[in-house]
């Protein structure tokens, strides 16, 4: 279980959570649903650790009081994925399975980048690439990662259609093997196909749906 209690939160003088809750048991794909600026984005963010935030946190009932103790379990896909333009999509995948300290995992690479359909652009730049592609790019790596919690801001939105169904499967995968998915989406047919848990975020807190 993961569980997220008295989450408050502002950027400056804007307060965006107050005593917010919220919890997720293992296998389960949370819909954060809310309306432009409800603070989606920034919930994931905080869960990613890169904002930070005034909290209690509870992992598999263990105690956290930042979400850094538990950041290798955690792999969160931005909007917009952080790619070096300059560098080709091969060594963008590098310089990632680096920082998220992933060895031996080349093979499972190259299956995943066939499947998206993006083994044949590995050598050119990534200022080449449309966001679709680079949103494969970093999905992948971050789905070779051994994580047990995926966060996803906006999933789906950029990719093609035999892509969504690929990733999809793959979402399935990890929350069948008892992974936890938490992502945003404006979009009702992605959250149908996702969602088994919504929360939606009104006046700085997080309510459950259903
Ligand atoms: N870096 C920032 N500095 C100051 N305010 C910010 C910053 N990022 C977001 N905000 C504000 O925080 C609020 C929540 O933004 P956030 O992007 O989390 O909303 P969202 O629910 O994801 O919105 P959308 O559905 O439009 O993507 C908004 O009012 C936004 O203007």
């Amino acid at each position: 279980m993961f569980e997220i209690n008295n989450l408050s939160f502002s950027y400056e003088d804007k307060n965006i959570f107050e005593k917010a809750n919220f919890s997720v048991e293992k296998g389960e794909r949370i819909c954060l649903l809310g309306e432009n600026g409800a603070g989606k984005t920034t919930f994931l963010r905080i869960l990613s650790g890169s904002l930070n935030a005034e909290m209690e946190i509870r992992f598999n009932n263990n105690r956290y009081n930042s979400i850094r103790e538990i950041i290798d379990k955690i792999g969160y896909v931005p909007d917009k994925p952080h790619l070096y333009d300059f560098l080709t999509g091969k060594e963008n995948i590098e310089f990632l399975l680096n920082i998220f300290n992933v060895n031996n995992k080349w093979e499972e690479i190259q299956e995943l980048c066939r499947k998206f359909n993006l083994h044949n652009d590995l050598d050119d730049l990534v200022k080449n690439y449309s966001l679709g592609m680079k949103h494969k790019l970093y999905l992948i790596c971050i789905l070779v990662r051994d994580i047990d919690i995926l966060l996803l801001d906006e999933p789906l939105s950029s990719l093609d259609i035999d892509s969504q169904k690929i990733a999809l499967e793959k979402f399935k995968l990890f929350t069948d093997k008892g992974g936890i998915i938490i992502f945003s989406t404006h979009i009702e047919s992605i959250e149908q196909n996702i969602a088994s848990t919504k929360y939606k975020i009104v006046n700085k807190k997080l309510y459950k749906l259903n």
